[in-house]
Formats: C-alpha cells, sequence, structure tokens
C-alpha cells in the first residue's frame, strides 16, 4: 500500500489529499501541518476552509485513509510519496523584496524530509514555485540525505476556490513534470498511477520538470490577463457607452477567445494571480528579460488601475467627498464560494473609502468580523450579519463579492432605509441597473453605459 504524507493542510493541500483519499481507498493519506489550530480544525465538524462539497468529501474518509496530524516528523518518515504544499507568499524584506517568491516555508520542509527519511522518497511539488525550484530542492536533499534516493516531481495545482471539490474530481488536466531520467521516469509513472484512478489518461501531461513549474506560472499570468484586458476595456466602454458584457459576449464567440474568464470586476484577488506574476516578473529580471517581465508586470499595473478607478468612482458620484458618509460594502471574500480574503479587492476598495473619511459598514456571508478587522488593521469598520443592516442609513452600497444571494436581494427594501440621493456601485456587475434606476438608485456597473448623474461628475482614475 502507497503511503502519502502532505505537508501543509491548507486550501491545496486539504482538499487535494481528501480527493486522493476518496478516490483511492487503498491509500493511505496524511495531511500534516505546524499549526496545531488548522489540524484541530480538519479533525472537527468544522473545517478551516469554506469549500462547496468538501465536508461530504472528508467524512466519507477521514479516519478511514484519510488522517491530519501535527505529529510532521513521523508521517514523513513513514510516506512513499511527500507532497508539499507549503505557503509560497511573496518575499516582503532582502533580495527581491515585493516580487520573488519567499521559499523559505519550503526550504525548511525539503531539510525536514532529509533529517526525518530513513527510506527512498518521491517529493512531489505541489505549491507554486518558481522554474528550476526543483534543481534546489534536489541540491538540499542530495547534500544532507545519508544516501536516501529522492525523485523530485513538479505537480502543480490548478484548482480554483470555490470549485476545488468540482476542480478535483473533473481537472480539466493533471500536470507531473520529472526528470527524464529512468528513476525520474519510473518516479512519474508513481504519481500517475494514483491520479489514472479517476482521471482520464488523456488529461494527465507529461513534461520535463521545468516546464511544469513554468507552466503554472504561465496559466495563471494568461487568466490574470484575461481580466485585466476586459477590465482594461470596461474603462474605454464607461468613456464611450458601449457595454462590457455586450463586447465580452461578442468577443468571446471566437472560438479562439473563448467565453470563459472574461467577466470585468472591480479587479482580480485571491492568493495566486498577483503573487504568481510578480513572481514571473523577477524571474524575467533574473533572465535578463526586462521587456518581458514589464508586458507581465502592465497586468497588475491594470489590476490596481481598476481598483483605484472604480474608488474614484464612489467619491466622485457623491459630491467628490464621503467623509462622515455611511457606505455599505456587500462582499468581502475576494470571489463568492469562498472565505478567502487574501489579496481581495475589497481591502483596496475599503482602505481608499476610509481614506476619504467614510463610514464602512461591511457585509460578506461567510469572511468573519475578526477576519475582516485583521485584513483592515483595526481600522474602523462596522461589520455586519445581514446586507439590509449594513444599508440602514447607507449613502451608498458597494458590490465587492459577486455571491449569488446578492443578485436576488430586496433592493427597495434597502433603498427605503437608505440616504437619498441613494446609489449603487456594482463592482462585479451582478444586479440589473435598470431594475435599480426604477427604483430610484443612481447605479454604476463596471463597464456599463453610464447615468447622466455619472457623466455629469467625472471620476479621475
Ligand atoms: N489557494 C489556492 O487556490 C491555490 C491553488 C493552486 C496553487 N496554490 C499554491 O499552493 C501552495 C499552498 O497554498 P495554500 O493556499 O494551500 O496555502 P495555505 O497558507 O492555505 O497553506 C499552507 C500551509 O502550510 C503550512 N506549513 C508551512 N510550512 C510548513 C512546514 N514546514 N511544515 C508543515 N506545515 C507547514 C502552513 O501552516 C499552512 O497551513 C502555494 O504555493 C500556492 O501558491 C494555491
Ligand atoms: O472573469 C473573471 C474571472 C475571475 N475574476 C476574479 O479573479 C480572481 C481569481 O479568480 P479565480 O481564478 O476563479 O480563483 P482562484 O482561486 O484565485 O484560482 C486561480 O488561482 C489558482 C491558484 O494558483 C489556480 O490554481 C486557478 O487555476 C486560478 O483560476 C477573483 O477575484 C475573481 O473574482 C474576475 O474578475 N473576472
Amino acid at each position: 500500500m502507497v503511503k502519502i504524507c502532505c505537508i501543509g493542510a491548507g486550501y491545496v493541500g486539504g482538499p487535494t489529499m481528501a480527493v486522493i483519499a476518496l478516490k483511492c481507498p487503498d491509500v493511505e493519506v496524511v495531511v500534516v501541518d505546524i499549526s496545531e489550530a488548522r489540524i484541530a480544525g480538519w479533525n472537527s465538524d468544522r473545517l478551516p476552509i469554506y469549500e462547496p462539497g468538501l465536508d461530504d468529501v472528508v467524512k466519507r474518509c477521514r479516519g478511514r485513509n484519510l488522517f491530519f496530524s501535527t505529529d510532521v516528523e513521523r508521517y514523513v518518515g513513514e510516506a512513499d510519496v511527500v507532497f508539499v504544499s507549503v505557503n509560497t507568499p511573496t518575499k516582503t524584506r532582502g533580495l527581491g523584496a515585493g516580487k520573488a517568491a519567499d521559499l523559505t516555508y519550503w526550504e525548511s520542509a525539503a531539510r525536514m524530509i532529509a533529517d526525518v527519511s530513513r527510506s527512498d522518497k518521491i517529493v512531489v511539488e505541489k505549491s507554486t514555485v518558481p522554474v528550476k525550484t526543483a534543481e534546489a530542492i534536489e541540491k538540499i536533499l542530495a547534500h544532507n540525505g545519508r544516501g536516501v534516493r529522492y525523485q523530485i516531481l513538479s505537480n502543480p495545482k490548478f484548482l480554483a476556490e470555490g470549485t476545488a471539490v468540482r476542480d478535483l474530481f473533473a481537472p480539466d488536466r493533471v500536470l507531473i513534470g520529472g526528470r527524464e531520467t529512468p528513476e525520474g521516469q519510473a518516479a512519474v509513472k508513481v504519481l500517475k498511477g494514483v491520479y489514472a484512478r479517476w482521471v482520464p489518461e488523456d488529461r494527465i501531461i507529461t513534461t520535463n520538470l521545468w516546464s511544469a513549474e513554468l507552466s503554472k506560472l504561465a496559466a495563471n499570468a494568461f487568466l490574470a490577463q484575461r481580466i485585466s484586458s476586459v477590465n482594461a476595456i470596461s474603462a474605454l466602454c464607461e468613456a464611450t457607452g458601449a457595454d462590457v458584457a455586450e463586447v465580452a459576449c461578442s468577443i468571446g464567440k471566437d472560438s479562439r477567445i473563448g467565453p470563459r474568464f472574461l467577466s470585468a470586476s472591480v479587479g482580480f484577488g485571491g492568493s495566486c494571480f498577483q503573487k504568481d506574476i510578480l513572481n514571473l516578473v523577477y524571474i524575467c529580471e533574473c533572465y535578463g528579460l526586462p521587456e518581458v517581465a514589464e508586458y507581465w508586470r502592465q497586468v497588475i499595473g491594470i489590476n490596481d488601475y481598476q481598483k483605484s478607478r472604480f474608488v474614484n468612482r464612489v467619491v466622485s458620484s457623491m459630491f467628490n467627498t464621503v467623509a462622515g458618509k455611511k457606505v455599505a460594502v456587500l462582499g468581502f471574500a475576494f470571489k463568492k464560494d469562498t472565505g478567502d480574503t487574501r489579496e481581495t479587492p475589497a481591502i483596496d476598495v475599503c482602505r481608499g473609502l476610509l481614506g476619504d473619511k467614510a463610514v464602512v459598514s461591511i457585509y460578506d456571508p461567510q469572511v468573519t468580523e475578526e477576519q475582516v478587522r485583521r485584513d483592515l488593521a483595526m481600522r474602523k469598520v462596522a461589520v455586519t450579519t445581514d446586507a439590509y443592516e449594513a444599508a440602514r442609513d447607507a449613502h451608498a452600497v458597494c458590490i465587492l463579492t459577486e455571491w449569488e444571494d446578492f443578485r436576488s436581494l430586496d433592493y427597495r427594501r434597502m433603498y427605503d432605509v437608505m440616504q437619498k440621493p441613494a446609489f449603487v456601485f456594482d463592482g462585479r456587475n451582478i444586479v440589473d441597473p435598470e431594475k435599480l434606476r426604477d427604483i430610484g438608485f443612481i447605479v454604476y456597473a463596471i463597464g456599463k453605459p453610464l447615468d447622466q448623474w455619472l457623466k455629469d461628475m467625472p471620476a479621475v482614475a
């Protein structure tokens, strides 16, 4: 029986291992983490992350062939295959600060693997890492190996939060990169054998190590670039009277472009896109490719522009000041169906509004008050458990996450308890502007034709 251990019980490690355990009942899967709170959460009825469908998967195999533990060294030592799914944030200090990936957690995991291993192991990079990281890991393991042999594989994760379980059950592809040696290829075969239990063979792609590592960064850069492209067009739509939804639909019909990932928004968020593009930019600079670096940097530049454009639109529409005015923020998570707030555009928008002295009241169905306060560094905001409460006496409502429930709120009820003129700024294009205008709202929706009111009060980006 193959024994798998995954280091890192986060958004990737937890769901991925739960699905492997479910699909391979004869494989023992142990997820380990240094965070006692996280492991306690995985062993409880309230999992530490919110992900549709995950509770059911975990309940079906926890205690059977899926285990969560803080005894990192024991389970790493016993495993045949060790996945490393630790966090790889952007470096905040020193060489490459603000761009390069911080591999501190990765390196300490690699050194620990070398310390505790007594049998040969396949080490799988699950975290998103800079291209060539496998080489560095090989060196650490080889220099501390005491005769234990390791094969490093790159097996990046492409799951998106909110749809993680669905993405894991039916992935577009599974990518496995390995050394082009007989030992490397044998290791690839072992991992392929695990996924082949439920993923069709033609969806399991095998490549060399560097292609697999780079494909992950490139995929995220392409996805983010699509959003920045449509967001750039949204600004032009507002200036010209075109409607970004119509433009996106028209261009998306071209089968070479395709319809997905073309929703204009207040900006992309999440723990991956910005971090991975910055990492790509840094790698390009390190390889002496400043033009390529600059090209990708612009994807983030447009994203920042989109967020500040939104804030400016709110402030300028409300007579150029929001000081002392209550603004209800609906949605704080970086996207629907998750409680994750990492790099959420809501943080920048709230900071912008607070900077202009607005009184901000936030409602999100999944984000805790404690998390909001942490993200906004304890700045004075109200966090409510109800959208209508957030809107009471507010001058404006800003929709920042595309939660389905926000589509069907009773906006007339909100209008009745708000100050007048009452504004809705829809950063996700989920409400029907015409219906809201009929109620009496002044409505701004990203990339949509502007109300006369908004035209009369142009925003400076
Ligand atoms: N979040 C996503 O949707 C997503 C998707 C694809 C890829 N990724 C990548 O996967 C990696 C993990 O992301 P995440 O969102 O799961 O991160 P996370 O922060 O949710 O989880 C990482 C976990 O690793 C643990 N950890 C760190 N060092 C450790 C060590 N030495 N020993 C044991 N545990 C340790 C931390 O305590 C934490 O619980 C990152 O590289 C990320 O870029 C994330
Ligand atoms: O048309 C769109 C699509 C998405 N977004 C925003 O883009 C961000 C990222 O969304 P999404 O990609 O769905 O979520 P993530 O969980 O960040 O997943 C991305 O990042 C993961 C981590 O690397 C990858 O594994 C996934 O393939 C990749 O989609 C969110 O703020 C979305 O609201 C838009 O604004 N418009």
